[in-house]
């Protein structure tokens, strides 16, 4: 078997890097994702060649280097065209479900055997995309067949956020699920609570986005893996991402994962706000799954100007309201008021919280009629300017 054609394999420098290196291979990610024609995230290489000899050869070919995980072998290799992860051949000496301490070795083989899946430990060679495959990678690819390498149970011993990347891949492109790997997740789905709410959250939102969602986030469901670490998360949230799935399909509006997420939890703001705050979330991504979880309160145009698009796309598409609303405003930019404070005080209000009032009751009636222009804004400030006075 020979490593397809890919576009990062003629990114710039990717050549001169292997060679540098010498006896180098591509693994992982990318070599799996290749072989399935679809385009790799992050590039890895692996090298039996000790990390600081790594350094040395990277320095001396001029490539800068960054020590991002020296302790267990990787260093970042920076091309012009993107960073690459150079890991020194190693075996798990010792785990402890979170983190590992390693031994170097020149062990192909052996590198291959701590690596969580079969279809993740497959090697290319960078000259002749030679593919070297040690457990049954290649047949599992074309299987379509997540399979752990070794005892399911065992390695997930040594790193518990692989119960949550064996269902990643099933969604990504899992056929049936492996039974021995899908019971030793359920049985062992507790080990997740040991794992930071940061690496949690970020294997769970990819796995949202990913093809097959729906399907693997219900078989989640009913083995109860999200029970210790998210027991909000039910059957009814699983059966809410599928009517979200099915709406962002029909409308042609691409799946994003804070909107996933908010159709898995109950849809009550205090919760998202728990949520969001259990899984250490960024504040924007925190706002808008608060956000999401509302019902929409205005129509399509109205609601993107108030509360932005993303967020009012998010509403109308986890609500009942027809399909088109939502589709409607995804490429809609609210325009701006175009009305200012200076503009009230200039007809004669003093400046303090009587123009603010009266700026979002011209604000309103601009909503209301459907975004005018700035000379209807202005008849409209008249207008209410009048009704003030004559109050
Ligand atoms: N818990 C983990 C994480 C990673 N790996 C190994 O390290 C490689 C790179 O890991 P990572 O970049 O996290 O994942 P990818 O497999 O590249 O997947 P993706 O591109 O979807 O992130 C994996 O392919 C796998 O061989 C592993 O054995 N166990």
């Amino acid at each position: 078997m020979i490593l397809p054609e890919t576009e990062w394999r003629v990114r710039a420098g990717l050549d001169r890097l292997a060679a540098t290196l010498g006896e180098a291979r591509f693994v992982g990610g990318a070599v799996r994702d290749a072989l399935l024609g679809i385009p790799a995230a992050d590039i890895d290489i692996a090298t039996p060649h000790p990390p600081a000899e790594v350094i040395r050869r990277l320095k001396a070919a001029g490539i800068r280097v960054v020590p991002t995980g020296i302790d267990h072998g990787t260093v970042t290799a920076v091309l012009e065209s993107g960073p690459v992860e150079v890991t020194t051949l190693r075996r798990d000496v010792s785990t402890d479900g979170r983190r590992a301490t390693v031994a170097f070795t020149d062990d192909w083989r052996e590198d291959a055997a701590r690596r969580d899946f079969t279809i993740n430990a497959l090697y290319a060679d960078p000259a002749t995309g030679e593919i070297h495959d040690y457990f049954g990678g290649l047949a599992d690819l074309d299987a379509r067949h997540v399979r752990f390498i070794g005892d399911p149970l065992q390695r997930i011993a040594e790193d518990h956020l692989r119960i949550l990347r064996f269902f990643r891949f099933l969604a990504r492109f899992g056929d049936t699920p492996d039974a021995a790997g899908l019971d030793a997740c359920t049985h062992r789905a507790r080990d997740l609570m040991a794992l930071s709410r940061e690496r949690i959250a970020d294997e769970l939102l990819k796995l949202l986005v990913a093809t097959d969602a729906v399907r693997v986030v219900a078989l989640m469901v009913a083995r109860g893996i999200f029970d210790a670490v998210l027991p909000e998360i039910d059957q009814a949230g699983a059966e809410r991402l599928a009517r979200l799935a099915e709406r962002e399909r029909q409308g042609g509006i691409p799946p994003h994962a804070i909107r996933r997420l908010a159709a898995l939890i109950p849809a009550d703001p205090a919760t998202a706000e728990q949520i969001g705050a259990r899984l250490k979330l960024s504040n924007a991504q925190k706002r808008r799954l608060t956000m999401a979880v509302a019902p929409p309160a205005h129509p399509a145009r109205p609601l993107a100007y108030r509360i932005g698009v993303e967020s009012a796309v998010d509403q109308l598409l986890l609500s009942d309201r027809p399909i088109d609303e939502a589709a409607s405003i995804r490429d809609w930019e609210p325009p701006r008021f175009p009305l200012s404070g200076g503009a009230i005080v200039a007809r004669g209000i003093k400046a303090g919280p009587e123009v603010a009032r009266l700026m979002r009751q011209v604000e309103d009636l601009w909503i209301a009629e459907a975004f005018p222009d700035a000379a209807r804004v202005e008849q409209l400030a008249d207008q209410a300017l009048r009704s003030a006075i004559s109050r």
